[in-house]
């Protein structure tokens, strides 16, 4: 049983009043969708579809998430979610709940982002570019653990990005859940590529940390030009893939740590593997974009043992985003009109 507590934000669910984490019989207000008209698709996935749509009082565009058949008490803990951090920074705004009244139908209404699609715009990205949006990636996942919640999906298709403005958006809370210390929290979330470990080793007892692990893996693919970088063929080959860059050593001092005995169908197909240098994965392609200190980061987020990874308020402090936050500090002075001491005449 892991007792110990995350660095940051243990107990905040506790603290706080217990209707803010209860949502099983939230009362939703669904609202007429006779306000909006619905364009084409922008996506689909395994809970949702997401389409371009028209708020017609305010001619503005807006993206309407039409919800699945779903056990209510998922949909409840979105919108709960959702509405608990909605004044956070990068966190997708929720503008409407929507039902039809004949099909029933429900649907969240969000805020337009006028998406870039990663894997066009990733691989254009400079070094400085991939500080600035991992950054902006760490502020929301502070935030939204600093308000108890653990999203669960991170990955490129959940991180919405305006390049034009300069603007990311975290969406897709559909996973997310309220993080109480000792809880034991379902396996089966994130998607493959970006699953942590501890999910694949099937270690209830995780927390917040599931979040940095699967940003590390997003930003081990951008760096490295590898997407996705962990390619499993399956949630067990996933271990394996893991373990073939990382090393097995580890693994099993994870393992042996919380006690965590790995399902058989390991026996045949974890064999031992030494850690991969990360100079391995240096091309001609990626090499402006692989620095000492994003390793070194990347060090402090894929790291097999929970509650040894970096926190998103302690990876703001790391070297890596000092570019980002010497601009931040220059545009607080007044941008680039910012008063330098004046030059006194000589
Ligand atoms: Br929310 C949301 N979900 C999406 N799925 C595909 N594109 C999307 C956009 Br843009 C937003 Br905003």
């Amino acid at each position: 049983m892991d007792l110990a507590l995350p660095k940051y934000y243990g107990n905040v669910n506790r603290e706080r009043p217990i209707d803010y984490s209860t949502f099983d019989n939230l009362r939703i207000p669904w609202n007429s969708p006779s306000s909006y008209i619905v364009h084409q698709k922008l996506g689909r996935g395994k809970y949702s579809e997401v389409f371009l749509g028209t708020h017609l009082p305010t001619n503005k565009k807006v993206v309407i998430k039409l919800l699945k058949p779903v056990k209510k008490k998922k949909i409840f803990r979105e919108v709960k979610i959702l509405q608990n951090i909605q004044s956070g920074p990068n966190i997708i705004s929720l503008l409407d709940m929507v039902r039809d009244p004949v099909t029933k139908t429900p649907a969240l209404v969000f805020e337009y982002v006028n998406n870039y699609d990663y894997k066009t715009l990733f691989p254009t990205l400079s070094d400085f570019e991939i500080r600035f949006y991992i950054f902006e990636v760490l502020k929301a996942l502070d935030y939204c653990h600093s308000q108890g919640i653990i999203h669960r999906d991170i990955k490129p298709h959940n991180i919405m990005i305006d390049h034009g403005l300069r603007k990311l958006r975290v969406i897709d809370w559909g996973l997310a859940e309220f993080y109480f210390p000792g809880r034991e929290y379902n396996v089966r979330v994130a998607s493959r590529y970006y699953k942590g470990p501890e999910l694949l080793v099937n270690d209830q007892h995780y927390n917040y940390s599931l979040d940095i692990w699967s940003l590390g893996a997003m930003l081990a693919a951008i760096i490295f030009k590898k997407e996705p970088f962990f390619h499993g063929d399956d949630n067990y080959d996933q271990l394996v893939k893991i373990a073939k860059i990382m090393g097995t050593a580890n693994l099993y001092e994870y393992l042996n740590k919380y006690n965590i005995e790995l399902d058989e169908e390991f026996d045949d197909i974890l064999t031992n593997h030494a850690r991969k240098k990360w100079s391995h994965f240096i091309t001609n392609q990626n090499r402006h974009l692989v620095t000492e200190e994003v390793l070194d980061f990347l060090d402090k987020c894929l790291v097999y043992d929970h509650a040894k990874r970096v926190t998103p308020k302690d990876a703001m402090n790391h070297q890596y985003f000092r570019p980002v936050v010497e601009m931040y500090k220059k545009i607080e002075n007044g941008g680039e009109y910012s008063r330098a001491a004046p030059e006194y005449e000589t």
